[in-house]
Protein backbone atom coordinates (compact mmCIF):
# COMPACT_ATOMS: atom_id res chain seq x y z
CA UNK A 1 0.00 0.00 0.00
CA UNK A 2 1.33 3.36 -0.86
CA UNK A 3 2.43 5.70 2.18
CA UNK A 4 0.28 8.29 2.87
CA UNK A 5 1.02 11.67 4.48
CA UNK A 6 -0.83 13.69 7.47
CA UNK A 7 0.36 17.09 7.67
CA UNK A 8 -0.10 18.71 11.10
CA UNK A 9 0.48 22.44 10.80
CA UNK A 10 1.07 24.55 13.67
CA UNK A 11 -1.99 25.60 14.10
CA UNK A 12 -3.36 22.11 14.68
CA UNK A 13 -0.97 20.92 16.78
CA UNK A 14 -1.61 23.73 19.23
CA UNK A 15 -5.56 22.24 19.10
CA UNK A 16 -4.58 18.92 19.09
CA UNK A 17 -2.34 19.38 22.46
CA UNK A 18 -4.75 21.29 23.87
CA UNK A 19 -7.41 18.43 23.26
CA UNK A 20 -4.68 16.32 24.81
CA UNK A 21 -4.62 18.61 27.90
CA UNK A 22 -8.23 18.55 27.78
CA UNK A 23 -8.15 14.62 28.64
CA UNK A 24 -5.40 14.60 31.11
CA UNK A 25 -6.71 17.49 33.43
CA UNK A 26 -9.05 14.85 35.32
CA UNK A 27 -6.90 12.26 35.46
CA UNK A 28 -4.07 14.01 37.32
CA UNK A 29 -2.99 15.53 39.48
CA UNK A 30 0.74 15.78 38.04
CA UNK A 31 3.77 16.00 39.67
CA UNK A 32 5.53 16.82 36.53
CA UNK A 33 5.85 16.06 32.77
CA UNK A 34 8.48 13.54 31.31
CA UNK A 35 9.11 15.29 27.94
CA UNK A 36 10.24 12.81 25.16
CA UNK A 37 12.68 14.35 23.31
CA UNK A 38 12.88 15.72 20.96
CA UNK A 39 9.15 15.46 19.24
CA UNK A 40 7.76 15.46 22.79
CA UNK A 41 8.89 19.17 23.66
CA UNK A 42 6.45 21.06 21.67
CA UNK A 43 3.72 19.36 22.85
CA UNK A 44 4.90 19.05 26.41
CA UNK A 45 5.45 23.00 26.65
CA UNK A 46 2.17 22.99 25.60
CA UNK A 47 0.46 20.52 27.81
CA UNK A 48 2.49 22.35 30.82
CA UNK A 49 1.36 25.43 30.27
CA UNK A 50 -2.73 23.89 30.15
CA UNK A 51 -1.97 21.97 33.12
CA UNK A 52 -0.14 24.83 34.88
CA UNK A 53 2.83 22.48 35.60
CA UNK A 54 5.96 23.37 36.29
CA UNK A 55 8.16 20.79 36.58
CA UNK A 56 9.71 19.36 32.98
CA UNK A 57 11.67 16.48 33.29
CA UNK A 58 13.29 14.96 29.72
CA UNK A 59 14.39 11.28 28.00
CA UNK A 60 15.84 10.87 25.14
CA UNK A 61 16.03 7.09 22.93
CA UNK A 62 17.60 6.81 20.08
CA UNK A 63 16.95 4.32 17.35
CA UNK A 64 19.86 2.97 14.91
CA UNK A 65 19.51 0.75 12.69
CA UNK A 66 21.75 -2.42 13.22
CA UNK A 67 21.32 -5.00 10.23
CA UNK A 68 17.57 -3.43 9.95
CA UNK A 69 16.85 -4.56 13.80
CA UNK A 70 16.11 -0.96 15.20
CA UNK A 71 18.35 -0.60 18.79
CA UNK A 72 16.83 1.81 20.89
CA UNK A 73 19.61 3.17 23.37
CA UNK A 74 18.74 5.65 26.03
CA UNK A 75 20.86 8.46 25.53
CA UNK A 76 19.34 10.78 28.55
CA UNK A 77 17.72 9.48 31.05
CA UNK A 78 15.18 10.89 33.91
CA UNK A 79 16.32 11.53 36.97
CA UNK A 80 13.44 13.92 38.07
CA UNK A 81 10.59 11.47 37.91
CA UNK A 82 11.71 8.38 40.09
CA UNK A 83 9.67 5.08 38.99
CA UNK A 84 7.19 7.60 37.24
CA UNK A 85 4.16 7.57 39.93
CA UNK A 86 2.64 10.89 39.44
CA UNK A 87 3.91 12.21 36.25
CA UNK A 88 3.15 12.20 32.78
CA UNK A 89 5.15 11.29 30.03
CA UNK A 90 4.46 13.38 26.67
CA UNK A 91 5.56 12.42 22.82
CA UNK A 92 3.96 13.56 19.58
CA UNK A 93 3.12 10.18 18.84
CA UNK A 94 3.54 6.84 19.05
CA UNK A 95 4.21 4.91 15.46
CA UNK A 96 5.87 1.22 16.34
CA UNK A 97 6.15 1.60 19.91
CA UNK A 98 9.41 0.90 20.21
CA UNK A 99 10.25 4.23 21.98
CA UNK A 100 7.27 3.88 24.24
CA UNK A 101 8.13 0.30 25.56
CA UNK A 102 11.83 1.36 26.69
CA UNK A 103 10.54 4.78 28.15
CA UNK A 104 7.60 2.75 30.34
CA UNK A 105 10.36 0.66 31.55
CA UNK A 106 12.04 3.54 33.09
CA UNK A 107 9.02 5.12 34.55
CA UNK A 108 6.59 2.12 35.30
CA UNK A 109 3.75 4.25 37.47
CA UNK A 110 4.22 7.70 34.64
CA UNK A 111 1.00 8.11 33.17
CA UNK A 112 1.97 8.17 29.22
CA UNK A 113 0.69 10.14 26.20
CA UNK A 114 0.50 10.97 22.61
CA UNK A 115 -0.45 13.41 20.55
CA UNK A 116 -1.12 11.34 17.44
CA UNK A 117 -0.79 6.93 17.36
CA UNK A 118 -0.76 4.34 14.65
CA UNK A 119 -2.55 0.93 15.63
CA UNK A 120 0.86 -0.88 16.43
CA UNK A 121 1.79 1.16 19.27
CA UNK A 122 -1.61 2.90 20.43
CA UNK A 123 -2.04 0.43 23.52
CA UNK A 124 1.49 0.91 24.99
CA UNK A 125 -0.18 4.22 25.63
CA UNK A 126 -2.19 5.44 28.50
CA UNK A 127 -4.30 8.43 26.24
CA UNK A 128 -4.01 9.48 22.59
CA UNK A 129 -6.21 12.06 20.78
CA UNK A 130 -6.21 10.86 16.81
CA UNK A 131 -5.03 7.75 15.02
CA UNK A 132 -3.69 7.36 11.98
CA UNK A 133 -3.38 3.97 10.08
CA UNK A 134 0.19 2.63 10.30
CA UNK A 135 1.13 3.24 6.56
CA UNK A 136 0.60 7.11 7.42
CA UNK A 137 3.65 9.27 7.65
CA UNK A 138 3.18 12.20 10.23
CA UNK A 139 4.90 15.11 8.74
CA UNK A 140 5.26 17.73 11.46
CA UNK A 141 5.39 21.49 11.44
CA UNK A 142 9.32 21.43 12.54
CA UNK A 143 9.92 18.84 9.57
CA UNK A 144 7.83 20.73 7.02
CA UNK A 145 8.32 24.25 4.56
CA UNK A 146 5.01 25.94 5.06
CA UNK A 147 5.70 27.81 1.73
CA UNK A 148 2.52 28.24 -0.59
CA UNK A 149 2.45 26.10 -3.50
CA UNK A 150 0.35 25.69 -6.75
CA UNK A 151 -2.01 23.28 -6.48
CA UNK A 152 -3.41 21.52 -9.70
CA UNK A 153 -7.51 21.17 -10.13
CA UNK A 154 -7.87 17.75 -9.24
CA UNK A 155 -9.49 17.12 -12.44
CA UNK A 156 -5.97 17.59 -14.12
CA UNK A 157 -5.24 14.62 -11.62
CA UNK A 158 -3.02 11.85 -13.08
CA UNK A 159 -4.90 9.35 -14.78
CA UNK A 160 -7.85 11.75 -15.58
CA UNK A 161 -6.70 12.44 -18.97
CA UNK A 162 -6.36 16.21 -19.99
O1 LIG B 1 6.86 4.26 18.16
P1 LIG B 1 8.17 4.45 17.47
O2 LIG B 1 8.28 3.54 16.25
O3 LIG B 1 9.35 4.32 18.37
O4 LIG B 1 8.18 5.90 16.83
C1 LIG B 1 7.79 7.04 17.56
C2 LIG B 1 8.97 7.90 17.89
O5 LIG B 1 9.62 8.30 16.66
C3 LIG B 1 9.79 9.70 16.64
O6 LIG B 1 10.98 10.07 17.30
P2 LIG B 1 12.42 9.92 16.62
O7 LIG B 1 13.06 8.66 17.15
O8 LIG B 1 12.29 9.99 15.14
O9 LIG B 1 13.27 11.10 17.16
P3 LIG B 1 12.93 12.64 17.38
O10 LIG B 1 11.79 12.73 18.34
O11 LIG B 1 14.20 13.18 17.95
O12 LIG B 1 12.59 13.23 16.04
C4 LIG B 1 8.62 10.23 17.44
O13 LIG B 1 8.92 11.52 17.97
C5 LIG B 1 8.49 9.19 18.54
O14 LIG B 1 9.33 9.50 19.65
O1 LIG C 1 7.82 12.69 11.77
C1 LIG C 1 7.51 11.50 12.00
N1 LIG C 1 6.32 11.00 11.54
C2 LIG C 1 5.92 9.71 11.74
O2 LIG C 1 4.84 9.30 11.30
C3 LIG C 1 6.81 8.89 12.48
N2 LIG C 1 6.79 7.57 12.87
C4 LIG C 1 7.92 7.33 13.56
N3 LIG C 1 8.68 8.46 13.61
C5 LIG C 1 8.02 9.43 12.96
N4 LIG C 1 8.36 10.72 12.72
MG1 LIG D 1 10.67 11.17 19.18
Amino acid sequence: MAPQYYTVTWDQLHRDARALAWRLIDTGPWKGIVAVTRGGLIPAAIIARELECRLIESVSVETYNEESIGHPVVTKAPTAAGDGEGFLIIDDLVDTGTTARVVRKLLPKAHFATVYAKPAGKDIVDTFVTEVSQNTWILFPWDTDAAPQFVAPIARAPGRGA
